[in-house]
């Protein structure tokens, strides 16, 4: 299978400028409107598909995003592997602003969004224990040395509703609770990814230390536009160097992220609600033929 990168963009990061031979690409989705069209470009000989999370302008708030639709048009785009770029808070003094964090782990506080393309008429549980991809992580931490961007591996990622940052208390027990960073839009983004058998991986981008820190005062936008403008042109030339050295052929997941269908729809044949099976012909084609 040709290998296909996906982009999606967050906070600061709305368009990849590098990309060549760029062309939107018309996809509907049976999920809704996505937060824009996605973009088809190239860096090198790498395809590329970009989606800005927030839409045209940080039109959508967190809650209000539509990540089953996004995720099933990069799917309709070809996407295989995926890398979602976002800025984050940190819990760790170790993770000071400017730091990227190549997460493994998530926890999921969000409670607004729908979190998954199956249910009534057609039930499925993936695995989801491991939920990014061990290569895309390893080929991320080449990127970064390669971009000069200053970063960890591993890492847990609390997904928080928002839209307004964590209270002290929040902020102390998310901490206390093991996370590394918190943000607002990873979750449910890697769940559907995984769902639709698409590789994923997030690069936490630190703009802040969150609320837990004594005697300083709590997180405020604007301090976290100046630092996410920084951290977005690095990260524009982390995905350059991710590219330059891509393979052309998707590389199978060693945790089984792109056969994550293979064993979880329980839901018997007889008993399957045909309107949602034509709904799931992008994401589940491969297993429901
Ligand atoms: C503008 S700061 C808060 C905002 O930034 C992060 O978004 P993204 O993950 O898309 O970079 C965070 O999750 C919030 O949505
Ligand atoms: N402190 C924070 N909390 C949630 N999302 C964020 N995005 C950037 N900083 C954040």
């Amino acid at each position: 299978m040709k290998a296909t990168l996906g982009i999606i963009g967050g906070s600061g990061v709305y368009d990849l400028a590098e990309l060549t031979r760029v062309r939107e690409l018309d996809i509907t989705s049976p999920w809704g409107m996505p937060s824009a069209p996605p973009k088809e470009g190239w860096l090198g000989e790498t395809r590329v598909v970009f989606m800005p999370r927030h839409g045209a302008g940080h039109r959508l708030s967190p809650s209000d995003i539509n990540y089953r639709a996004n995720i099933d048009v990069l799917k309709r785009a070809g996407v295989t592997d995926l890398v979602s770029l976002s800025a984050c808070g940190s819990y760790r003094e170790d993770l000071p602003p400017g730091t990227f964090v190549l997460v493994d782990q998530f926890m999921d506080r969000t409670f607004r969004r729908e979190t998954s393309f199956f249910g009534a008429g057609c039930v499925a549980h993936v695995a989801f224990s491991d939920p990014v991809s061990p290569n895309l992580v390893a080929r991320l931490a080449n990127a970064a040395v390669e971009a000069g961007a200053r970063h960890v591996v591993g890492g847990t990622y609390v997904c928080m509703e928002g839209p307004q940052f964590s209270t002290r208390a929040e902020s102390l027990a998310y901490k206390a609770m093991g996370a590394s960073v918190v943000g607002m839009t990873n979750m449910p983004e890697a769940k559907l990814a995984r769902e639709a058998e698409i590789a994923y991986a997030s690069v936490a981008m630190v703009t802040d230390y969150d609320a837990w820190r004594p005697h300083e005062d709590g997180v405020g936008v604007a301090e976290i536009l100046e630092v996410m403008r920084e951290n977005g042109a690095v990260a524009r030339r982390l995905i350059a160097s991710l590219a330059a050295a891509f393979p052309a052929e998707h590389e199978p997941c060693p945790i089984g992220s792109d056969r994550a269908l293979d064993f979880a729809l329980v839901t018997a044949p007889e008993h399957r609600d045909p309107a949602l099976l034509a709904k799931l012909d992008a994401v589940a084609g491969r297993v429901l033929g």
